[in-house]
């Protein structure tokens, strides 16, 4: 069996795609795009080696789904993507594949490999069935080759390739461009790529998105410290006692969004926003909050509910939490019904009945993103 290693290429912007989810991150049923592209070309050849490249802001979240794959930080083109992944490949022979073509046979990996030995590059095409115009003159259409990945590379030569500055749309017009020898095997229809979301409905191998409701929970405490105003919820609650804290210590949308990235698996805030990056010194918390929904619908989920419990002594804050209500809601881009907010003492116990700070325990309910209707 050749050693072979796989890059699957995930780091792509979705731009064509134009939902707030992004392509390679829609779920089949419980696995994203790109890992069950990557599973499934896994299933039909034991690979030495795995690489798929993510978006750089992505990459902790998707090494998240797994420690055998080689996640490397995607660039600005595709092309610059397969050359940072390149640079991690040590066998001979690599076969490289958009994350967008998720549907690719066991047949078509077959007629790629039996052409292995005899070229640089092997590539996999479909003929075009229609009439083409190319700049006003009709051409001879069985000329013409659509052409798709998985492509079959000898490494030293895509390596070498790829040290150039023009950028190519795939890994072949490199190849060929430097004299390498490509040869051209029948790809399939089922390996389209996913570019727009009309794509969707043409894309057999693909299965809904489970429904299941992911449930996460928050947790936070802030000491109070006089002299600056006390944000709670995104809401200004007291004038002069705020909270300790480097960003502006609103300790309910901390909590809030521990819960949202506990839902989604995604780690927590900490690692997110460190505490001791001067880039969130005295940060508004709602940016925050508007980030981690930003990157909660980007990764393929809905936000579905939230519920925020705060134990506190001092301020009283039943005149604020309908203000808090509307207020989240409108960031998290929910009906206030969905965001439900309680206000608790602790009969004078512990610190927070000391009056030394204030805690905040908070649920959110996340469902995948039904791509299915679009
Ligand atoms: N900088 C990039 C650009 C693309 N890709 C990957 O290359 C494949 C083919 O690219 P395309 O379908 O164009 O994906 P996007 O670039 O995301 O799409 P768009 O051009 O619509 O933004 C995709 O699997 C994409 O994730 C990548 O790894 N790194
Ligand atoms: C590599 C490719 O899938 C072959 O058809 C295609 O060139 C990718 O183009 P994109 O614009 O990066 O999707």
């Amino acid at each position: 069996m050749p050693e072979l290693t796989l890059i699957v290429l995930g780091a792509g912007s979705s731009s064509r795609f134009n939902q707030r989810v992004k392509k390679q991150w829609l779920r089949i049923e419980e696995t994203p795009l790109w890992l069950f592209a990557t599973q499934n070309l896994q299933h039909l050849f034991p690979f030495t080696q795995v690489i798929v490249t993510t978006s750089p802001d992505e990459t902790f979240y998707a090494q998240k789904f797994s420690n055998t794959i080689h996640f490397v930080e995607g660039g600005k083109s595709r092309q610059e993507s397969l050359h940072n992944a390149l640079l991690h490949v040590n066998t001979p022979y690599v076969l490289v594949s958009d994350s967008a073509r998720p549907c690719i046979d066991q047949a078509m990996l077959v007629r790629l490999l039996a052409e292995m030995e005899n070229a640089d590059i092997v590539v996999p095409y479909v003929p075009v069935v229609d009439t083409v115009v190319f700049e006003e003159a009709t051409i001879d259409r069985d000329a013409v080759k659509r052409i798709q990945t998985p492509q079959l590379s000898r490494t030293e030569s895509l390596r070498k390739a790829l040290e150039t500055k023009i950028t190519y749309t795939d890994d072949s017009s490199a190849i060929k461009a430097l004299g390498g020898k490509v040869a051209y095997v029948l790809g399939s229809e089922r390996a389209k790529k996913l570019t727009c979301k009309e794509d969707l409905h043409d894309m057999a191998c693909l299965k809904a998105p489970s429904t299941h409701a992911f449930v996460g929970y928050g947790f936070d405490v802030h000491a109070y410290e006089e002299g600056k105003a006390m944000m709670l919820g995104g809401i200004c609650v007291h004038d002069t006692i705020g909270f300790k804290a480097h960003s502006d210590g609103d300790v309910a949308i901390h909590a809030l969004i521990d819960a949202l990235l506990g839902a989604a698996g995604a780690g927590d805030i900490g690692e997110l926003f460190p505490d001791n990056d001067p880039r969130y010194k005295n940060i508004d918390s709602k940016t925050l909050l508007k980030e981690v929904c930003a990157f909660i619908h980007k990764v393929g989920f809905d936000i579905s509910h939230c519920d925020i419990a705060i134990m506190a002594e001092f301020p009283r804050l039943s005149p604020f939490k309908d203000a808090i209500r509307f207020c989240l809601a409108d960031i998290m881009e929910l009906s206030p019904i969905h965001v439900n907010v309680k206000a608790t003492t602790t009969e004078k116990l512990g610190f927070v009945g000391r009056k030394e700070g204030v805690a905040v325990s908070a649920t959110a309910t996340l469902h995948y993103y039904d791509w299915t209707h679009v």
